[in-house]
């Protein structure tokens, strides 16, 4: 019997990355900031800033492995605490922290690390948490066809803690639950339970 092929996810940006554009973009920027890029350390940060955001915003590419579900586990798989590092769309500044991400598994279960693939993904680009925490959860739902699909995600916006109103210490806790895990109330009371979160 052959095994159904791997869905292959490739980043299909909004738009092409032009590192020389962004390189003097970054040390136009700079200058206007009132910051010299004269200096031997600073000549090379307009092209390290281009390099840096061009990698925050491209994810790996990866197969989608999933295998049938031939002993019909019909329990919680969860992959807790993968790290999570994106950029804020509104500052384009860092946030970073963990999710949890969770399935109720239907006729196939997911290779374990494609989970935390698929966190990587989408948070590689603008984003704000809210959407991050659906766009994990209902990619899940669309291409596993799980009974149910959990996602929690915790993390720290430096735009709020490092300036502007400078809440040091201050994270955000955003979830979206779908399926079972949304209808039942003992699967999604085990969810949160499993994630450490307290509903
Ligand atoms: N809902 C949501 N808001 C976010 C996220 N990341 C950043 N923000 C917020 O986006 C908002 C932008 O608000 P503005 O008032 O336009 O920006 P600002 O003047 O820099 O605001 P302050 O951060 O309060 O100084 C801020 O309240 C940020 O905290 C996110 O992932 N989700
Ligand atoms: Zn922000």
């Amino acid at each position: 019997m052959t095994s159904a092929p791997a869905l292959r996810v490739a980043h299909e940006p909004a738009g092409e990355i032009d590192l020389g554009a962004a390189e003097r973009a970054a040390g136009d920027l700079l200058r206007a900031l009132g910051i010299s890029t004269d200096s031997e350390s600073l000549r090379g940060t307009p092209g390290r800033m281009a390099r840096a955001y061009a990698e925050l915003f491209t994810p790996r590419p990866f197969d989608l492995t999933t295998f049938p579900n031939d002993e019909g586990y019909d329990e919680l798989v969860l992959a807790r605490a993968i790290p999570v590092r994106s950029v804020c769309e509104h500052h384009l500044l860092p946030f970073v922290g963990t999710a949890h991400v969770g399935y109720l598994p239907g006729e196939r279960i997911l290779g374990l690390s494609k989970l935390a693939r698929v966190v990587e993904h989408f948070s590689c680009r603008p984003q704000v948490q809210e959407r991050l925490t659906k766009q994990v959860a209902d990619w899940l739902c669309e291409h596993l066809r799980p009974q149910g699909v959990g996602v929690v995600i915790e993390a720290e916006h430096t735009c709020m803690t490092l300036r502007g109103v400078q809440a040091t210490g201050s994270s955000t806790v955003t979830s979206t639950l779908l399926g079972t895990l949304r209808s039942d109330a003992r699967s999604r009371q085990e969810f949160f339970a499993l994630t450490g979160v307290h509903a």
